[in-house]
């Protein structure tokens, strides 16, 4: 049932279809509970007569920081976020369809870093509220999602809205998502040996479609999002002390002295008054966050085109790589050359965001030493792909409805 409805949803999504005659429309809303925000993606889905499966008409996108994991000391805060994003389905879904219309939020690395306890405090509100809501609530609706459904269910969207999964495409591009507490790679291989080197456990992941199975390299690392990474380079992760300690990097600006908050702890983090700044200094620093933790897959050089998004559009956009709309592509070299600017240009405090540095050597790091890119290996870097957020989120509604069978 999935095959042909993803390949009827593929053929007509890039349009906005008016509903015909004798067609219906449905709605499904997704929440992404990520670890630096909430956010709600509303589907409109129509439904022809005349046509077996529906199409994807339209995307309601709503976000709000920080994420769940906030308020792991106070889980009905948490509640109060979905409450407040659930006023967008209420205003895109008209109220007559309220009742037949699922909710269905998905955690990332915000709870799966926390500790098992308060991550399931944090889910019973969240079910809390959705059990009150007037929409229709299924069976598993509120859980935390494994690293390797969030890698694949993210390819599923950037090559659904991009028309590759249709029988005619002959090729597929893959995924890089960096997000604040985990970072995923997935791609179809071309090679048997990037399957057959890929390490023990969970680096290959498929599923059914068209007759065959496709069979994916995919990993998630926990603590190699953006957010974790900062922490891990100034050597707060896990610290203890957070009132007294001050944690440094040469990857700040010297005089640079300040609060930051992640993951629902604050911490206080300064430039290196002493010791060295800039690129080079930084640069060792973000690798020991990278060095014999990344995996590099068997193929990368003119495998597919990689699709790019979340964090590694945000920080090209900030680097003035790209447009903040259009998005556009860049090449590894081209994050390398911004984080030595951006680097090397700290001693004019202050700067107008100091962490930019790091978080440039840091893309710059992982793209090259983690997993192995080339400096002229090209990213296609996407925010939205026709008007629909490049997330894990559509294909995980695809897959509530369809059951795409991830193992
Ligand atoms: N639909 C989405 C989801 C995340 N993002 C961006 O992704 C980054 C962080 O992702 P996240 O908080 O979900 O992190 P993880 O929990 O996946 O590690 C932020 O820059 C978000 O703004 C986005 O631009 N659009």
């Amino acid at each position: 049932q999935f095959r042909t409805s993803l390949l009827d949803l593929s053929g007509i999504l890039p349009s906005l279809s008016r509903p015909a005659n004798h067609s219906r429309i449905f709605y499904a809303v997704m929440f992404d509970a990520g670890s630096t925000g909430t956010r709600i993606h509303v589907y409109t889905f129509i439904q022809s007569n005349s046509e077996p499966l529906p199409v994807l008409d339209n995307e309601m996108f709503h976000s709000i920081k920080p994420g769940l994991s906030a308020y792991a000391d106070h889980p009905e805060t948490a509640g109060e976020t979905v409450r407040m994003l659930l006023k967008v389905a209420k205003k895109t879904v008209p109220r007559l369809d309220w009742k037949r219309t699922p909710l269905v939020l998905r955690a990332t690395a915000g709870l799966r870093l926390l500790p098992a306890a308060k991550a399931q405090a944090l889910l019973d509100q969240v079910q809390l509220v959705f059990d009150e809501s007037p929409f229709l609530v299924p069976d598993n609706s509120v859980s935390i999602m494994n690293g390797t459904n969030e890698g694949i269910l993210a390819w599923i969207s950037l090559n659904f809205l991009t028309d590759h999964l249709n029988t005619r495409a002959t090729k597929t591009v893959g995924i890089l998502d960096l997000g604040g507490g985990s970072t995923q790679i997935t791609f179809l291989p071309k090679l048997r040996t990037t399957i057959e080197s890929a390490p023990d456990g969970d680096y290959v992941a498929r599923f059914d479609f068209l007759n065959s199975t496709f069979e994916l390299y995919t990993h998630s690392y926990l603590g190699n999002g953006l957010m974790a990474a900062r922490l891990s380079t100034l050597g707060a992760l896990g610290a203890e002390g957070l009132e007294w300690q001050v944690f440094k990097s040469s990857c700040l600006p010297s005089k640079f002295r300040d609060d930051w908050s992640f993951g629902g702890l604050t911490y206080q983090v300064s430039g290196d008054q002493d010791g060295r700044v800039g690129y080079k200094p930084c640069y060792q620093e973000v690798l020991q966050v990278v060095k014999g933790i990344i995996h590099q897959p068997h193929e990368l050089e003119d495998s597919n085109v990689f699709y790019a998004f979340s964090y590694y559009f945000d920080r090209a956009v900030d680097a003035g790589l790209i447009n903040n709309v259009q998005g556009g592509t860049v090449r590894v070299r081209d994050f390398k050359k911004r984080a030595k600017e951006a680097c090397n240009k700290m001693t004019e405090y202050p700067a107008v965001s100091p962490f930019l540095c790091m978080d440039l050597t840091y893309i710059t790091c992982l793209l090259k030493d983690g997993f192995g890119f080339k400096d002229g290996t090209v990213l296609q870097l996407t925010k939205k792909v026709k008007n629909v957020e490049a997330s894990w989120a559509l294909g995980a509604m695809l897959d509530h409805f369809h059951n795409l069978k991830i193992h």
